[in-house]
């Protein structure tokens, strides 16, 4: 079965639209509850009745990426002080992975971020700041290998002098991203549980990925009932995260109702669910966002858009402030990073094909935003 779909001109020329998630079950009963409305099936006026309402149906889901990004990307306004366009920090990067704090510390810079912090392991600390002198990287965090051998007493003391080091800064963040290439080791872990239990209570946005999605599938509370928590689970962290809340295996057939469901469940926190098509809901709308990026699919992707979505909150919520908008910021700024990420992999596709990287997607982010909200 064709099915239109209202993608705006400019992503629509990136290539053909993947719309599997669309024709999802939810999306079906809508359209036939419409045509039932309409009157029946048979003749070929409803034939065309059908097509329009299919299409109708389609955009209510896809979401206008485009305008959503110049919505809320704000102009560079020379009266502006450092920081006002966004400071974001990134808790993550322990020995094996330095990769992934980098790719989301570097995209909040790239996208238009003032300030970029990492706050890692000490070992992983030297190794990140190699990578770039525009991040200012805090070697705060401990891993049980480190403090092996020491008294529970001191590993004690040890971690909550980490906390105050890290409330310190705290509430000068705009958002945090917690997860890129944490690791998954138990004395960091606790740690890090309650960098996010001061986060929450002082009000700052989380985005959760990666190993931060392991941490917060067993310890559910740490987001529950957060509004802005947003976690941008994977397929394989989706599925641990459904079969953990909702006991039930993941149904692309009807994805739009079970991500709606466990985002409500989980108590009104924003999921962006990737994959093929972007979805996105806190509960109480769904989003998808499938316009095609690139068919490579190397490691740190997902790490690009944690980044993106924790600047794009923040503006949507400065935004917000000035202007009321109906939509949750939350949604906006998955809705804005997701669109970003795929415009810009389909550019570096464009270029370097089969050896793209992660690397050259984060160069093409830039362009990818200049060509929807020019600087001027
Ligand atoms: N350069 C760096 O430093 C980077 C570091 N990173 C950091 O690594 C940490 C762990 O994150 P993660 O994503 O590797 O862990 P997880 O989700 O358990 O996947 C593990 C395995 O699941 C599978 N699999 C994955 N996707 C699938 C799919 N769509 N459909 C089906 N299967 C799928 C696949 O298994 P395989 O096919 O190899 O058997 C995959 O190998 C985390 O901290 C993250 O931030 C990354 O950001 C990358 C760049
Ligand atoms: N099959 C696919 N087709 C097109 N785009 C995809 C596909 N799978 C994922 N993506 C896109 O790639 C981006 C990263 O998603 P991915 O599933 O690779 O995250 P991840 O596994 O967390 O990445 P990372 O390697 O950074 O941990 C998302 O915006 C997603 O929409
Ligand atoms: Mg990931």
């Amino acid at each position: 079965m064709l099915i239109k779909y209202g993608v705006s001109a400019g992503f629509a020329s990136l290539g053909s639209a993947k719309n599997c998630m669309l024709a999802s079950s939810a999306v079906l009963r809508r359209q036939q509850f419409l045509i039932r409305s309409l009157g029946g099936y048979s003749d070929h006026t409803n034939q065309e009745r059908m097509q329009e309402i299919r299409s109708m149906s389609g955009t209510t889901l896809e979401a206008d990426a485009e305008n959503v990004l110049r919505e809320i990307t704000p102009v560079l306004d020379p009266t502006r002080h450092k920081g006002q366009a966004g400071k974001i920090a990134v808790i993550g990067g322990c020995r094996e992975y330095t990769g992934a704090p980098y790719f989301a510390a570097i995209s909040a810079l790239k996208i238009g971020a003032d300030l970029s912090h990492v706050f890692c392991t000490k070992d992983a600390a030297p190794v990140i700041k190699s990578y770039s002198p525009e991040l200012i990287v805090h070697p705060l965090l401990e891993e049980s290998y480190s403090i092996s051998g020491l008294e529970d007493e001191e590993k004690r003391h040890i971690s909550s002098k980490i906390l105050t080091e890290f409330d310190k800064w705290m509430k000068r963040f705009d958002c945090l991203v917690v997860g890129p290439g944490l690791g998954r080791d138990p004395y960091l872990l606790e740690c890090v549980s309650k960098i996010v239990k001061h986060a929450r209570q002082s009000n700052v946005p989380i985005v959760i990925d990666g190993d931060g999605l392991f941490l917060v599938t067993e310890s559910l509370d740490l987001v529950s009932g957060y509004p802005l928590a947003v976690l941008t689970p994977n397929v394989n962290e989706y599925k641990r995260l459904v079969q953990k809340v909702l006991s039930c295996e993941v149904n692309e057939q009807q994805a739009p109702e079970l991500l709606k469901s466990l985002a409500k469940r989980i108590g009104g926190v924003t999921i962006l669910q990737k994959g093929k098509s972007d979805l996105i809901s806190d509960g109480e709308i769904v989003k998808s966002v499938s316009f095609y990026g690139s068919p490579r699919r190397c490691g740190g992707q997902g790490d690009i858009l944690s980044g993106s979505v924790a600047v794009f909150l923040s503006w949507a919520r400065t935004k917000r402030k000035s202007v009321d908008s109906p939509m949750n910021p939350t949604v906006l700024g998955c809705i804005a990073g997701s669109a970003l990420l795929r415009k810009a992999a389909s550019l570096a596709f464009e270029n370097k094909k089969r050896s793209t990287l992660t690397t050259d997607i984060i160069e093409c982010l830039g362009r990818s935003l200049e060509d929807i909200c020019p600087a001027r």
